[in-house]
């Protein structure tokens, strides 16, 4: 989205506006406009229903299309594979009836429906993120009804229950939602012939919400349903949760789990200052008869703390303060319990699982979180998005490769995202320092110290001004300050000791311990996360994978209009105009080559058609590509791409013609060059083998020159000695020569060897004159040539064979 410095008088642009994000303008002559984006000419009445349809494929434009659409009642649009969801906050019956399920276009039924298809070439998921209150959970449900109609198979009942039960433990009323989910879950579903079977796996609960101050978990109120005050709705609330923990034949849990959360309410009640006097320590038997807890243990364990010295056991006296922090630590300990508890028995209900090729899953993850008090919880959950956000740039990378290849187009589609990936580099380093601090068990001083020191380090994680105490992150989704008070409390997966071992001691069995695997033995908070977390990256990346990302019109959870600003924000936050880049670098605009066809008259192939049409809408060469089975166009060219699909707007014959005849050429100039490029390679080819000929030749020319020289110098040297000794010549030195094997009379010697020295030598030239073929040297070389094979390399040795 290069933003052009020099418009020219008319150009169509948008200008950043504080109030309402871009604003349209008209550039003037040659005026320069570095911030300005190029805005669509003109708009379809019902938006464009993929904006990579956009003409000009920018953020303004994208941004305007989905308030085009959203304004119309269409939530949903597509940027390529991605589906992009607004949230209504209004009922919309017309976009989800059955007759919905057959049709084509931007819908999460559509996403569904890919996903089931494709679940035959291996695991699928469906991936819905967003902010809190975006409609995550309600676009899951969505997909789940789909799967229940099509597949025409009963979603199990108890699937629906385990919704319900989650529901209950796991939402809270929040500022941005009534209805908000407070841990990521991941609902499997394997489909067989004749049923669905399905899992639930839960992601780090926000347990500290039980002791937040604001609204608790629906759980709390569904409790205490009768209660005055509350309102009927919650009474009937209780009732479907009975009904649902039935269903799953878990009724044996409605009574300790509604009796330990009343137990955990009454603490709260007591806890409304943070602090316990002395006089209110007896208010709590009620609670501890609800949660199964001795009453005199806490007791004695709310007034003093044990301290072991050497052999001697201390009874240190607590203060209100510390007493207010033990009750805190039990009702987040016995809530946590509570949930994971009630999540594992429903899991052990569910654990019948078909074969892993039928898999389709959901995953509904908590959105990017910026509050005005950040702990180690927030940044947990944005490292989450982080790390998702990373999964979704390459993967849409991947997807669009993969599209280019399996159409045989070679595209650089750029450089995977990294900046990411260093963010998560040094936070990684800082949650491994913070392990380190929890391990030796250092207290806020220590610790705090250490992460302070190590974030001032990192590059992204920086220190802001002078304060102590914070740091803040760029994440992809904008920079977010968090507090690094009490991190190490909220690290520890184990309450304190003596809240430990209260709740073992409980009669209620849903807050004893879980069971302990021996491979993950006592994690930290942080450590326990990343390590689901990781094992759930490595799931999806062997999945294929499709995303729906979405988004909320406003902050005041009004249907009525969007908040232009606002949007955009959440569009930047979740990486759409990394997508829209991607586009802008390929071929975003494709068309099928049957339907490029059927705009032609008989005679073309498809290939060649859309060839002919292309050079008839004079499209540049450069901006078009033939694939396998469709066209590519680049962004500039929405129109020629409208040309080329109006079935009303006939070609003409004569132009067509034209372009057939252009095209024929170019295809002719196109073989001509390929032929020419197939020559130029066969002639350095055969060049190539020329020169290799001849320096073949070069080396038998010089071991030629070699074997004469040395027959010469030992005949010589012969004659010399026997004048000398005036005796005979001796048998003829046919090791150097290799290949003469002596029978004759020795007085015929003189003479076979000036014979031998003469047919060497030309039967070296020879060699010479001969075309060069490699040949192996040959097992018949003498023995005395055997002198040779050793001395020289076995290639070269062709030149003394016989
Ligand atoms: N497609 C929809 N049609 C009608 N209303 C919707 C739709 N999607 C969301 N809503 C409304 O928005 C509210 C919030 O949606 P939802 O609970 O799905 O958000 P969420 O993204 O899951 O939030 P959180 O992350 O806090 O759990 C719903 O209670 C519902 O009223």
């Amino acid at each position: 989205m290069a933003a052009r410095q020099r418009w020219s008088p008319g150009d169509a642009v948008w200008l950043p506006d504080k109030e309402l994000a871009f604003r349209a303008c008209v550039a003037g002559d040659g005026q320069e406009l570095p911030a300005a984006l190029r805005r669509e000419p003109r708009f379809p009445a019902a938006g464009y229903a993929d904006a990579v349809e956009l003409r000009w494929a920018n953020e303004a434009n994208l941004l305007e299309n989905l308030c085009l659409r959203y304004r119309q009642g269409q939530i949903y649009t597509n940027v390529s594979h991605v589906l992009l969801a607004i949230n209504p906050h209004r009922q919309l019956p017309h976009l989800y009836g059955e007759s919905m399920m057959k049709q084509a276009g931007p819908h999460p039924y559509t996403v569904a429906a890919l996903a089931l298809r494709r679940r035959r070439q291996g695991p699928q998921a469906i991936v819905v993120s967003g902010e809190s209150g975006a409609g995550k959970t309600e676009t899951a449900k969505i997909i789940m009804r789909y799967l229940e109609v099509t597949s025409q198979k009963e979603l199990p009942e108890k699937l629906t229950a385990v919704s319900r039960v989650l529901e209950s433990l796991g939402h809270a009323e929040t500022r941005q939602n009534p209805n908000s989910s407070r841990f990521g879950k991941y609902l499997t579903m394997r489909i067989g012939r004749h049923s669905i079977s399905t899992q639930v796996t839960t992601y780090m609960l926000e347990a500290s919400r039980v002791i937040a101050g604001g609204r608790n978990f629906h759980i709390f109120y569904e409790a205490l349903g009768a209660e005055p005050g509350l309102g009927p709705a919650w009474a009937a609330r209780r009732k479907e949760l009975e009904a649902a923990l039935e269903a799953l034949g878990l009724q044996a849990l409605t009574t300790p789990l509604l009796r330990a959360v009343a137990g955990i309410w009454r603490i709260l009640q007591h806890l409304r200052e943070g602090e316990i006097e002395e006089d209110e320590v007896s208010e709590m038997a009620s609670a501890c008869q609800l949660l199964g807890l001795s009453f005199q243990s806490l007791q004695a364990s709310l007034r003093h703390r044990r301290l072991r010295v050497g052999a001697e056991d201390l009874a240190l006296p607590r203060a209100a303060k510390q007493r207010g922090a033990l009750l805190r630590g039990l009702a987040v300990a016995a809530y946590s319990r509570l949930f994971h508890g009630v999540v594992r028995r429903m899991s052990d209900n569910l654990a019948d699982l078909g074969p892993e090729e039928e898999e389709l899953g959901i995953l509904d993850m908590y959105g990017f979180e910026d509050l005005q008090n950040n702990q180690l919880e927030q940044l947990l959950i944005n490292y989450t998005n982080e790390r998702l956000q990373l999964f979704f740039c390459d993967q849409l990378l991947v997807k669009e490769q993969q599209l280019c290849l399996s159409e045989g187009l070679k595209l650089d589609l750029g450089e995977r995202e990294t900046s990411g990936r260093q963010v998560l580099d040094n936070l990684d380093i800082v949650l491994n320092v913070l392990d380190d601090c929890s391990m030796q068990r250092l207290r806020s001083g220590g610790g705090g110290e250490a992460l302070e020191l190590l974030l001032r380090r990192t590059g992204e994680a920086r220190r802001r001004g002078h304060v102590a105490g914070r740091f803040a992150v760029r994440h992809y989704a904008g920079e977010v300050t968090y507090l690094t008070s009490g991190w190490l409390d909220a690290n520890d997966s184990q309450p304190l000791p003596e809240v430990a071992e209260l709740l073992q001691t409980s009669s209620n069995d849903l807050l004893h311990l879980e069971r302990q695997t021996s491979k993950r033995p006592c994690q930290s908070v942080n450590k326990r996360h990343r390590s689901d977390l990781e094992a759930l990256m490595k799931k999806l990346s062997a999945m294929g994978v499709h995303f729906i990302r979405c988004f909320r019109p406003n902050k005041e959870q009004s249907a009525d209009f969007v908040d232009r600003g606002f949007l955009l924000q959440q569009l930047r936050g979740c990486g759409v105009h990394q997508v829209l880049q991607v586009m802008q670098r390929g071929f975003p605009h494709r068309v099928s080559l049957q339907q490029v066809a059927a705009r032609l008259p008989g005679g073309f192939s498809e290939r060649v058609g859309a060839e002919v049409l292309m050079v008839a809408l004079q499209v540049p060469r450069s901006d078009w590509r033939v694939g396998v089975t469709q066209l590519f166009l680049k962004a500039a060219h929405r129109d020629a791409l409208e040309a080329l699909l109006a079935d009303d707007r006939p070609l003409d014959p004569a132009l067509l013609q034209e372009a057939a005849r252009r095209s024929r050429r170019l295809r002719w100039r196109r073989a001509f060059h390929a032929l020419s490029l197939v020559r130029f390679l066969s002639r350095g080819a055969a060049q190539r083998a020329r020169s290799a000929a001849l320096r073949r030749k070069l080396r038998a020319a010089l071991l030629a020159a070699f074997f004469l020289c040395a027959a010469r110098r030992a005949a010589r040297a012969r004659r010399l000695a026997a004048k000398a000794d005036g005796l005979q010549v001796p048998a003829p030195a046919s090791a150097v020569l290799g290949t003469i094997r002596s029978e004759t009379p020795e007085d015929q010697t003189g003479t076979l060897l000036e014979q031998a020295k003469s047919e060497k030598a030309e039967r070296a030239l020879r060699e010479l004159a001969r075309p060069c073929k490699r040949r192996r040297p040959s097992k018949a070389v003498s023995v005395e040539g055997g002198v040779l094979l050793e001395m020289l390399p076995k290639r070269r040795l062709c030149l003394v064979e016989p």
